[in-house]
């Protein structure tokens, strides 16, 4: 008899675009959301967008709340879930990078209410995802969340925005080529639930991206929709597969140990990019797709070493032969890199001098 089920849960409305931000109104009309909102941002992202769509909601007679987080944390999502109970906000809005978003998402599941993700830099593919990531002791990777009822994402904004933020959102797609590897491998090794729709798009979103890298340039709102389109697909992948398998193998366990180890040092899809360098030649050797990875990621100028993320080759090394064992995610690493395997790697990629 047939048992299985699944069930997909993704945004209602993806809105992408020149300006776009003066929708957000008529996007929360069209999710017939009532009541008063509360907008989760960041210190810079408040006034490049959160105020101004407060001024949009004061004009239609509707006074949102504005609550400003500094650093991702479970003790920010609290004081989110304590604004959001005292003002009694009806729905959140995440309005900034990856903390405000993440932080308004993890609220968001703990409320039960809806949010809608307004992402003011193009990053990394949680601004449409269902995973939530906000660092928690040791643990570092992405937890299941809600995704967002609606995403607006203002290409004029997101191509504003620092440069290497949008680096570091096209590595993150860029790293999914590895991600899929990883997955394959260990449904074929571990028999682990795999989606070859949500694989298949997750791989294409890196294709796609890496095919238009020559056309991601700073300042460009077209380079702003490439990129925001990707992260959009890579997201909906996620939320195909209700996991972060699409977009997360070995370069990530990489990532979010360096994260342990070298807090802050960069920024989280830069450290994915140099992962998946060395993950890549781990999957294929010499004559794969690693030196298309590398050259992808130095064409749109995001780093390619250890010294461009300005970490050192030890903590590279010490990263590489340990992030195995952060969680239960069967990868190329297997049960651990030796280290002259990881230091060989290093070198061979050019991670390492
Ligand atoms: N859910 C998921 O799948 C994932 C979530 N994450 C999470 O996302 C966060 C990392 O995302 P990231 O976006 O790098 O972090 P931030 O939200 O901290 O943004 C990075 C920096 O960019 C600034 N900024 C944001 N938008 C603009 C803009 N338009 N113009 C100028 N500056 C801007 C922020 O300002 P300010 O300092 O004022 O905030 C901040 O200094 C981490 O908390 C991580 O845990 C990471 C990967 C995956
Ligand atoms: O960053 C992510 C996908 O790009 C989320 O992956 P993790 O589950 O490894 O945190
Ligand atoms: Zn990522």
């Amino acid at each position: 008899m047939f048992e299985k089920s699944t069930w997909i849960r993704l945004p209602r409305n993806v809105v992408v675009g020149h300006d776009v931000l003066a929708e957000t109104v008529s996007v929360v009309d069209d999710l017939h959301l009532e009541g008063r909102p509360l907008l989760v941002t960041s210190p810079t992202p408040r006034k490049l967008a959160a105020e101004p769509i407060a001024a949009d909601f004061e004009e239609r007679g509707i006074e949102p709340a504005i609550v400003t987080v500094e650093e991702a944390s479970f003790e920010a999502v609290e004081s989110v879930i304590d604004a959001a109970e005292e003002v009694d906000a009806s729905y959140l809005i995440g309005v900034g990078g990856g903390k405000a978003i993440d932080i308004a998402k993890m609220a968001t599941d703990h409320l039960d209410t809806g949010f809608l993700s307004v992402p003011t830099a193009a990053s990394h593919d949680g601004i449409v995802s269902n995973r939530g990531s906000v660092p928690d002791g040791n643990t570092r990777h992405s937890v299941a969340a809600e995704p967002p009822l609606a995403v607006v994402a203002d290409t004029g904004i997101l191509a504003n925005a620092p440069w290497e933020l949008t680096t570091a959102g096209c590595a993150d797609i860029i790293s999914n080529y590895t991600a899929v590897m990883d997955w394959r491998l260990a449904h074929r090794l571990k028999n682990v639930e795999y989606s070859e729709y949500a694989a298949a798009l997750a791989e294409m979103t890196a294709e796609i991206l890496v095919g238009n890298a020559d056309m991601i340039r700073p300042g460009l709102e077209e380079s702003a929709w490439i990129v925001t389109k990707a992260l959009m697909s890579s997201g909906v992948a996620m939320s195909i597969a209700s996991s972060s398998r699409p977009a997360s193998g070995a370069e990530h366990l990489f990532s979010h140990q360096l994260d342990r180890l070298a807090p802050g040092a960069a920024l989280h899809g830069h450290q994915v990019g140099v992962g998946s360098i060395m993950t890549a030649y781990l999957h294929e050797g010499e004559s794969g797709i690693w030196t298309e990875i590398r050259d992808a990621l130095a064409s749109i100028d995001a780093p390619t070493t250890a010294a461009d993320l300005g970490i050192d080759d030890e903590t590279v090394i010490e990263a590489l032969t340990t992030c195995h064992a952060i969680r239960d995610r069967y990868t190329i690493l297997g049960d651990g890199m030796d280290e002259r395997a990881a230091r060989e790697v290093a070198v061979k990629t050019g991670v390492i001098g």
